[in-house]
């Protein structure tokens, strides 16, 4: 694919455990792509100023640690990692103590505007002809311009059996509560329960997973021809 002026941007929002990474890369997977999770940044945060012994809600040592904090990712779809420094990070940061830490780095405003630049830069060097990116704050504050802007969402009870079959060292009870206690600490500081004007609700309560990537291809197909 050769180089562009500028990817077209496919925005997803939605609360924990709405499968906004999963159908993200596979969209971009079968449109030829590139994804970028920025919940990967956040935790990848979390699980350095952990590993430095940093409390993650004490805000001006977490601002000082971000110009330590040497991030990268993997696009592609079938390439995706996650490194902090030489630090492969991508399982790591699936784990529970970073997931209960995350919300408190992404509550700081500096952090949020840090990522932010961020995320416009990693998606606008981009090579294919398009970026899936998704998150919570994707449809309004990171990519508010993007083509097409998507709130992937599910009832509470199907995000909390999808998560709790995915996870077999703990209680369904307890990761259906860290579930909750992390959305409703995220829903202090951006919005993604409620579609804001011009994105597109996929309500994935009763579709499977290929049935949900068909929906949101759907979006933009539709989306496509209405821009064409
Ligand atoms: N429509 C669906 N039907 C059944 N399972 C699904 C569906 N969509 C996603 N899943 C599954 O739900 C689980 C959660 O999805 P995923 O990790 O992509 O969610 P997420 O929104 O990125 O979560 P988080 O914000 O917590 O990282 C995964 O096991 C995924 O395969
Ligand atoms: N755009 C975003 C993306 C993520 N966060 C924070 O990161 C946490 C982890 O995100 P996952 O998508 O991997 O679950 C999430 O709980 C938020 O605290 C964010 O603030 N904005």
């Amino acid at each position: 694919m050769g180089r562009h002026s500028r990817p077209h941007l496919v925005a997803i929002d939605g609360p924990a455990g709405s499968g906004k990474s999963s159908v993200s890369r596979a969209v971009a997977r079968r449109l030829g792509f590139d994804y970028l999770d920025t919940g990967a940044a956040y935790r990848a945060l979390a699980w350095y100023v952990l590993s430095k012994k940093i409390d993650p809600a004490d805000a001006p040592t977490v601002i000082a640690a971000l110009g330590g904090f040497d991030y990268s990712i993997g696009i592609e779809p079938d390439r995706y990692y996650v490194q902090v420094g030489d630090t492969v990070v991508t399982d790591l940061i699936r784990e529970p103590e970073v997931s209960a830490a995350v919300s408190a780095v992404a509550h700081i405003p500096e952090v949020r505007s840090y990522l932010t630049k961020l995320f416009r830069t990693i998606a606008a060097g981009s090579p294919r002809t398009g970026v899936v990116i998704e998150g919570r704050d994707i449809t309004t504050v990171v990519a508010p311009e993007a083509e097409v802007r998507i709130l992937l969402t599910a009832s509470e009870e199907a995000r909390m059996v999808r998560r709790s079959a995915e996870i077999s060292t703990q209680s369904a009870e307890t990761v259906a509560e860290q579930l909750r206690s992390r959305d409703r600490a995220d829903s202090q500081v951006v919005e993604f329960m409620s579609a804001a004007d011009g994105v597109i609700t996929v309500d994935s309560t009763h579709l499977d997973f290929d049935q949900t990537i068909d929906a949101v291809i759907d979006v933009i197909n539709t989306r496509r021809e209405e821009l064409a």
